[in-house]
């Protein structure tokens, strides 16, 4: 589902204040019991948030979105994601793969769902050049979406191959959200089809945020105050 301005731009601004001089090299989700290490396949910079007035009305419109039996002790804490030129993340999905060491009950399950959201789309904040930002886009390479209409290219890539699946342009205020799991019998299991990459930025910064949904509370640890 594509939310055009689901985030105001004092919201964006706020966000990135509430995370400046936290960002740290992201992690991804390693072999051991809920734990995480620095790899190649990602090297954005990230940070979670902290949880305040703001951010709290930002998670409250998260879960409206998904219906009012989502409570807020299924949201992991929002993620910051920030990336400058050649700096990507590879094809990956947000739903564990490992399920064992990652989703299990105790951890609040596997992904649900996934919103990303474009926060900051310009010209870098460490060079006065005016540069743009070019690249960066998020890519499902699985999607097969037909967007006949041309009013989707200002959300999409319409010069893509066909064979790319859908290029999400990054328009800063604007969203996607995705359901990452599919019932199967009793359980559910990841949908292959949510497979995606935030292609490598070219020039500028851009900012990201991710709200993720658990099957199941979060440990109140781990879901914080
Ligand atoms: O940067 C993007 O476009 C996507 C980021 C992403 O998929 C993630 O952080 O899980
Ligand atoms: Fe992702």
């Amino acid at each position: 589902m594509y939310l055009e301005g689901f985030l105001s731009a004092e919201e964006r601004s706020h966000l990135q204040d509430l995370a400046n001089g936290h960002f740290q090299h992201s992690a991804v989700a390693a072999g051991a019991a809920g734990s995480s290490a620095i790899h190649a396949v990602r090297t954005s910079q990230s940070t979670t948030i902290p949880r305040d007035s703001l951010v709290r009305c930002i998670e409250d419109r998260a879960l409206a979105l998904q219906g009012f039996d989502t409570p807020p002790s299924h949201l992991e804490p929002i993620q910051l994601v920030k990336y400058g030129p050649t700096q990507d993340y590879h094809y990956h999905t947000d739903w564990f793969t490992d399920a064992a060491a990652h989703a299990t009950a105790a951890q609040g399950g596997n992904r649900a769902s996934s919103i990303f959201a474009y926060v900051r789309t310009a010209g870098s904040n460490n060079d006065n050049s005016s540069s743009v930002l070019t690249g960066g886009g998020t890519n499902f390479p699985l999607l097969d979406v037909p967007l006949r209409d041309e009013r989707w290219c200002r959300f999409v890539d319409c010069d893509d191959e066909y064979e790319r699946g859908v290029t999400f342009r990054p328009v800063a205020g604007n969203a996607i959200y995705w359901e990452n799991l599919v019932r199967d019998g009793a359980a559910t299991r990841g949908d292959q089809r949510t497979l995606h990459a935030g292609l490598p930025v070219v020039s500028g910064e851009k900012v990201g945020m991710n709200i993720w949904t658990r099957e199941a509370p979060l440990p109140p640890g781990v879901r914080g105050k």
